[in-house]
């Protein structure tokens, strides 16, 4: 089970070991149950206390006890910005491919590919965007984001977020493909709600923590941890599991959040509200306002705005904008952008409805409707301009050379003679 509660204070004990967390202090002298204790820093020790994060990890052994780290190949993943050309142009992928579970065995970092980012990992500010698709699970491998802040990874309209420093193994039941994005400096935190009021959107008590757990298991022939580190894999064995804390306490720990919990607040009379207001997470810049990148989606919804274009705006915005699709359709475009697929509208790249949606919905019967059923679209929404990868533009060849296409159809309705009905 699951504690509660965004960026809550927490402690947990494994119920194997009643009394196993310290009590009254974290570094005791000899720890209960024998154990290490491992303080795990997601803020720089100085952080004033709202943005401080740190947990206490109380441990059969500690991280330290590895054999030394080594290069691994990184296959499809990269930092490197420069490996071709800049390209303005909009951009749309088609879903991309996993590879079966007949073929070849994938995992989880085997499976990673990186489609777009900027920024740096050295300097702690930047993004990337990460597409996996793997057919097995990790067994015995875990892994470790060393030189970024959070992980997310989607997996049926679910999102979990993992955290600089925190090991985690993926399990998958069979072919699974999903989208991580990589903040390389700032952690995610719930956006402000303003005139919204105290309630709404991503409710704190929806993100749910997992409770400690451990396996006490010598792993002889070897357990791989996988550490990204500048941008590189890099891997050491240890002789025991790494899911060894029996006990930890403190607000530093990876969560998940189901995105069908999230409370939807939009237009209620005329005009399309941004999408700001679909806002599940921020990772904020220096700059008042301006994120890092915003963690948006597009849930089920009503739409019921009168006398409106419905659907979003053509428009030209100073950010990114990565989108992808978990299932069902989006309302800008019902054709061409599917599940597992994804688009990048870049800085000051135009875009919006597709020719389809324009003439559809300038003519529609403005009745209340539901936008799109048993659909998640989600933007990754950056201040960062994104260079696309090689991977992303040529090797994956998902890239949809048509997608332009999709306004070519738009003509002028433009009519000089026009009057202003007569109310
Ligand atoms: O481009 C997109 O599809 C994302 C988007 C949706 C919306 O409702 C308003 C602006 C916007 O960028
Ligand atoms: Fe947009």
């Amino acid at each position: 089970w699951y504690m509660r509660g965004f960026g809550n204070e927490f402690s947990s004990e494994d119920p194997r070991c009643p009394g196993s967390l310290p009590e009254g202090q974290n570094s005791p002298q000899v720890c209960p149950y024998g154990l290490y204790a491992e303080q795990l820093s997601g803020s720089a020790f100085t952080c004033p206390r709202p943005a401080n994060k740190r947990s206490w990890l109380y441990r059969i052994l500690p991280s330290v006890k590895h054999k030394p780290f080594t290069l691994v190949p990184c296959g499809d993943l990269t930092e490197n910005w420069d490996e071709v050309e800049p390209d303005p142009n909009q951009m749309r992928w088609l879903p991309f491919t996993v590879p079966k579970s007949t073929d070849k065995k994938v995992d989880f970092v085997a499976g990673l590919h990186t489609i777009c980012g900027a920024g740096n990992s050295k300097s702690r500010n930047g993004i990337a965007v990460h597409m996996y698709t793997c057919n097995t699970s990790m067994a015995d491998r875990s892994k470790c984001p060393n030189t970024y802040k959070h992980f997310i990874y989607l997996a049926v309209s679910g999102s979990s977020f993992c955290l600089q420093g925190m090991r985690f193994s993926v399990d998958v039941f069979g072919e699974t493909r999903g989208y991580i994005l990589e903040v390389y400096g700032a952690h995610f935190e719930l956006p402000d709600l303003g005139p919204i009021g105290a309630n709404g959107l991503a409710n704190p008590r929806d993100f749910l923590y997992p409770v400690a757990w451990y396996e006490d298991r010598k792993v002889p022939t070897g357990y791989t941890v996988i550490n990204k580190y500048q941008g590189k894999l890099f891997a050491c064995q240890q002789d025991f599991s790494p899911f060894n804390v029996v006990a930890w306490h403190g607000n530093y720990a990876p969560y998940k959040y189901n995105l069908k919990n999230f409370m939807v607040i939009n237009c209620v009379a005329f005009d399309h509200a941004d999408p700001s207001i679909f806002t599940v997470l921020t990772a904020k810049s220096t700059k008042p306002g301006v994120a890092v990148a915003d963690f948006v989606i597009f849930p089920p919804r009503w739409g019921v705005a009168d006398h409106t274009f419905r659907p979003p705006y053509y428009h030209r915005n100073c950010m990114s904008e990565f989108m992808g699709l978990i299932e069902g359709h989006y309302e800008a475009k019902e054709e061409g952008f599917l599940p597992g697929g994804a688009s990048l509208h870049s800085i000051m790249t135009p875009h919006g409805p597709d020719a389809d949606c324009f003439e559809k919905n300038c003519t529609a019967e403005l009745q209340p409707e539901r936008v799109a059923e048993e659909t998640m679209a989600f933007m990754f929404e950056s201040s960062f301009s994104m260079a696309v990868t090689k991977w992303g533009l040529q090797t994956c060849q998902k890239l949809d050379k048509t997608y332009h296409q999709c306004w070519e159809p738009l003509r002028s309705h433009f009519n000089p003679n026009w009057k202003p009905s007569k109310k």
